[in-house]
């Protein structure tokens, strides 16, 4: 199968290397032109996945005018939500032309989540969002990792199995599209939060333990409110990827947490990490949108207060405590 991949960071450089690996034909648009003349020219992209030596056969380009749009089965974009819309608004999709989202944030302006971009810019184009526990590092080099494809097009989601299903690599199906993306996303604000507390000293896995329960909960409700069906939070897209993202020492938003506990400032994580983690800017838009659905989410407002400097750690971890003892 043809396939275009929008960014060539961590996540998108791996989904080009699986997907080249299984044999189809895969091209790359990238912001960054250093990132594009190593992957041409060398086969690899230290900045974003270091030490893998990529297929020689994934191309990559800067134009996105250069992108074989006519010709492709699919158009996956792995881009930090907040380069979505301003890199692909000039784009003209052929209109039978299938896109995959991967990313997982919402617009702080609007509140809209990446798919929701996805369908106002382009209406006519069916879509899918492919979720799950997927850390890029661990299923590029082979850990095996099962991804959720939400689509109500029955056939996109036999494509996407075509595409990634192989000895490490499975494709499960829902039709539950808010749902599945609403897991990816809000689970990246609690993965954020256990990056900080994990720093003190109470963080051992009981408090693991009780502090995804806590946020699996909480990301359930709102999303039901939003429109989500409550089962698809006992599934991958959920719970399997708060587990993954909230414990993995590669997940760009646990990192983040650790550095803030560290003390450094926003701008020296962002020079550090290059784009902030998603759940930083999530936690904010998330709150008022609770907010307006009539849902509480009091480990959020308290994970929201750590981030801003008005609750020390270990008054967190008072509050949290005060937590437990409510009933659930
Ligand atoms: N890394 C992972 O393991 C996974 C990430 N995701 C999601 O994928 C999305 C991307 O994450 P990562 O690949 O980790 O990000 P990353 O930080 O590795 O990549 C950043 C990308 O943004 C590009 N970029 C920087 N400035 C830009 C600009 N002004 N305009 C357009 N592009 C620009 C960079 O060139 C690079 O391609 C996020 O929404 C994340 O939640 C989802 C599953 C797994
Ligand atoms: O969503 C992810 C894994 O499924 C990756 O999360 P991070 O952005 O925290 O690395």
């Amino acid at each position: 199968m043809n396939v275009v991949i929008v960014g060539l960071g961590n996540l998108g450089s791996a989904v080009a290397t699986v997907l080249a690996r299984n044999g189809h034909q895969v091209m790359a648009w990238e912001f960054n032109q250093a990132v594009v003349d190593e992957l041409n020219q060398q086969h690899s992209n230290s900045a974003y996945l270091p030490a893998v030596a990529m297929p020689k056969t994934i191309a990559a380009t800067s134009d996105s005018q250069q992108l074989p749009l006519a010709g492709a089965d699919a158009l996956i974009i792995t881009l930090p939500s907040r380069f979505i819309e301003q890199t692909l608004a000039g784009l003209t999709l052929p209109a039978g032309l299938p896109i995959v989202n991967m990313s997982k944030g919402m617009n702080p302006e609007n509140g809209e989540t990446v798919c929701q971009t996805l369908q106002r810019l382009f209406p006519n184009n069916t879509l899918a969002q492919l979720s799950g526990p997927s850390i890029a590092n661990e299923f590029v080099a082979g850990v095996i990792t099962a991804f959720v494809a939400a689509s109500s097009c029955h056939s996109l989601q036999q494509s996407l199995a075509q595409l990634f299903n192989n000895d490490s690599l499975s494709v499960q199906f829902s039709t539950d599209i808010v749902g599945v993306e609403l897991g990816g996303i809000f689970k990246n604000c609690y993965a954020l939060g256990l990056g900080i507390v994990g720093q003190h000293a109470v963080a051992g896995l009981n408090f693991s333990g009780a502090f995804l329960t806590l946020a699996l909960q909480e990301m359930r409700s709102l999303a039901v409110a939003m429109g989500a069906q409550a089962s698809t939070f006992d599934g991958l897209a959920c719970i399997g990827d708060l587990i993954a993202t909230a414990l993995s020492d590669n997940s760009h938003n646990r990192k983040m947490g650790q550095l803030l506990a560290q003390g450094l400032s926003l701008a020296q994580i962002e020079q550090q990490l290059g784009v902030l983690a998603e759940g930083y800017k999530t936690l904010a838009t998330m709150l008022p949108l609770a907010q307006q659905h009539g849902v509480t989410l009091p480990l959020a407002q308290l994970i929201n207060e750590l981030i801003e400097g008005r609750l020390s750690l270990d008054n967190f971890c008072k509050g949290f405590n005060a937590l437990l003892k409510s009933p659930c």
